[in-house]
């Protein structure tokens, strides 16, 4: 127990010498004599009974008396039940005179259960010196006799529902299991000498690495704690444009989507793709609430069912990072006609290819063309490469492979995003085989990555060994000989495959793959930042949960006082923190280091201050994160929702 240096007046109120007001106490026992053995007292006018065999049962006398402010034995049950104006300092005051224990029945009595819940004699002076804080038993701090016993595990079943050490986990932060089978919500807590004593230590703020490693903490901004604005603006522009609406867009709302919002950049009915118009609309699944790309095929009209069931039955086993998925096809006459609808995973602000390289600025004049560098290139080489082989291997062909139905979802990321569109509209009419639409993939990927390397649109692209030709300036003689291979027709009696294709481009499907690795890395720098914040944002949710909270289960002030009280003085260190001249201290990596330091538990000594400054405590972030639990814990054995888990 590390807290002891308290100034307690109002602890001395309560536990002093008891005032007899006038009545014959004679038949009482001195509570004095009951917790030490002794009253200093006796002899100076004190009216209870000193012989203690003169007494009936203490024992039942307590029972009897527990709640009355009057009774002379103060033996509260819990810090809880007692009737305290502002019990804030209530069992902590190793200082307070009268309670100095002397005489030969002290030991006795402290092996009483009793004395476990008020035990003064085991509140030892916190002495600084010598503080060791890799040694937790040798500095007193797991001798804390129950003082800050969990009241939850007073209770046997609880104790039996304890995880063994080997089963700890420090996430399984399932306040359900409380309300429900009640277990503890931080499990080594109760068993506090017995289970893994404390969370280990790399659970206190520490990300990988920062990034501005070259400046010093105190030139660090608030952004160092977070994901960087760029990663950050743009998930949120994501996020922005998947919930965005159109009230009186006039769309219809079909029977299991709804909120239909176009995605279409321009109201050309384009029948080339497909030999239909087709719209892509944003819209979210009534059931699942998931938001879905539709894309629909304007009076299409469905003649054999089957064409709907086998195929979508062999395209939803693609599951491809360059392929965007496909979830289901249906018809529907919602629109005012016969449509077919193809539901897509929705990538947020996606562009086409055609949109991002070949986008009229006005009219029918074509933007004067980027260049796309040969890595980037390169990129969508692997990329689409991978799609075809994942297609290929399943026996199916993409045929889709324009610009216009390639989307772009993230810097350099393609995915094919009208796969299975054509298997359904031309279920019956098609007349080629899988391996000669395979063949065509081939040769339409080869004009694709020569459209996008000559800055030619497909459909403009009359003179292919000219445009081959012409990659010689600008690109690797290799990037030329791949789309040369691809769009030069087979060797009579052979097949080309895509399995060849990415034998020859291995060099560069490595290089494509470290990059992706190294983005991966980075990513998972980010999440490990954000893994923190998020467990700093659940503390201080519970911490708001509990703190200023008016009364609780018929207790008055319950946020003031006991354990809730400290925790306050706790929030007003973390985030009320003031210099010297009183103006406000908004250090972010305060606030992020104390709350990290509560969920780790840590040994650390904290020093809170009352806001009159005439208290002072002085305890270790282990006992805050107890009394933090304990209260929470409270709070949810309260609530009528029980634990806050679900709504997570
Ligand atoms: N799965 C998807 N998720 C999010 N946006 C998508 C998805 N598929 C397509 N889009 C977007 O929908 C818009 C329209 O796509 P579409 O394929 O119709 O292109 P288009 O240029 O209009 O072609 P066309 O002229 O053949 O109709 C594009 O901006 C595209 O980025």
């Amino acid at each position: 127990m590390a807290a002891a240096r308290y100034s307690s007046n109002e602890l001395r109120r309560q536990v002093g010498s008891p005032r007899s007001k006038g009545r014959d106490n004679k038949d009482t026992l001195c509570r004095n004599i009951l917790i030490y053995g002794n009253c200093r007292y006796e002899d100076q006018g004190c009216t209870f009974n000193h012989d203690q065999n003169k007494s009936s049962s203490p024992q039942a006398d307590f029972g009897k008396k527990t709640f009355n402010v009057e009774s002379p034995a103060f033996t509260p049950l819990s810090q809880q039940s007692a009737p305290v104006k502002k019990s804030t300092l209530s069992s902590q005051a190793a200082s307070a005179a009268p309670f100095t224990p002397r005489g030969i029945g002290t030991p006795n009595l402290q092996q009483t259960t009793e004395a476990s819940v008020f035990n003064p004699a085991a509140i030892r002076e916190f002495t600084p010196q010598n503080y060791d804080i890799g040694n937790p038993t040798a500095n007193g701090v797991a001798q804390d006799n129950g003082l800050y016993n969990d009241p939850f595990t007073a209770m046997g079943s609880i104790s039996a529902a304890l995880p063994s050490a080997g089963q700890f986990n420090l996430y399984a932060s399932d306040h359900n299991a409380i309300a429900t089978s009640g277990a503890p919500f931080y499990p080594q807590h109760g068993a506090f000498p017995t289970g893994p004593l404390q969370p280990p230590n790399y659970h206190l703020y520490q990300p990988f690495d920062t990034y501005r490693q070259e400046l010093q903490p105190w030139q660090r901004t608030t952004y160092d704690f977070f994901t960087p604005a760029k990663v950050r603006e743009d998930l949120q522009k994501k996020m922005f444009a998947t919930q965005q609406v159109m009230p009186n867009s006039g769309l219809p709302q079909l029977e299991r989507w709804h909120s239909l919002f176009p995605l279409d950049t321009n109201n050309r009915k384009n029948t080339s793709s497909f030999g239909y118009p087709s719209w892509v609309y944003k819209a979210q699944n009534s059931r699942t609430g998931t938001h879905y790309a539709l894309r629909r095929l304007e009076g299409y009209r469905l003649t054999n069912e089957k064409a709907i069931l086998s195929v979508m039955k062999e395209w939803k086993k693609i599951k491809s990072a360059s392929v965007v998925t496909v979830h289901e096809a249906f018809t529907t006459r919602e629109f005012g006609d016969s449509s077919l609808i193809f539901a897509y995973d929705y990538h947020p602000l996606s562009k086409t290819l055609h949109e991002h390289y070949f986008q009229p600025a006005h009219g029918n004049r074509y933007r004067a063309p980027n260049a796309v560098q040969e890595n980037v290139l390169w990129g969508y080489v692997c990329q689409i490469a991978n799609a075809l082989k994942t297609i290929h291997s399943n026996r199916l062909a993409a045929r889709c492979l324009e610009p216009s139905k390639i989307i772009l979802t993230d810097t350099n990321r393609v995915r094919l995003a009208a796969c299975s569109v054509l298997d359904v509209v031309q279920f019956e009419s098609n007349t080629k085989s899988v391996l000669e639409l395979q063949q065509e993939d081939l040769v339409k990927f080869g004009r694709l990555i020569l459209s996008l390397a000559t800055g030619t649109p497909p459909a403009h692209l009359n003179n292919v060994p000219a445009a081959l030709d012409s990659l010689f300036a600008k690109y690797s003689a290799n990037l030329k000989d791949a789309v040369a291979w691809l769009i030069a027709p087979p060797n009579p009696g052979e097949s080309k495959s895509i399995d060849n294709f990415i034998s020859g481009i291995a060099a560069h499907m490595t290089t494509f793959f470290d990059l992706s690795l190294q983005d991966n890395d980075d990513k998972q720098f980010h999440l490990a930042k954000e893994l923190e914040n998020g467990r700093v944002a659940r503390s201080v949710m519970k911490l708001m949960t509990i703190v200023e909270r008016g009364d609780l289960g018929g207790a008055q002030g319950w946020s003031e006082t006991g354990d809730r009280y400290q925790l306050k003085l706790f929030r007003d260190y973390v985030f009320h923190r003031v210099e010297a001249d009183g103006k406000p201290n908004l250090s972010i990596g305060h606030m992020l280091s104390c709350m990290s330091k509560l969920e780790a538990g840590i040994d650390e000594m904290v020093v809170l201050t009352s806001r009159d400054n005439e208290t002072v405590f002085v305890l270790t972030y282990r006992e805050l994160k107890k009394m933090f639990d304990r209260s929470f814990n409270e709070l949810v054995k309260h609530s009528k929702t029980g634990a806050p888990g679900a709504n997570n």
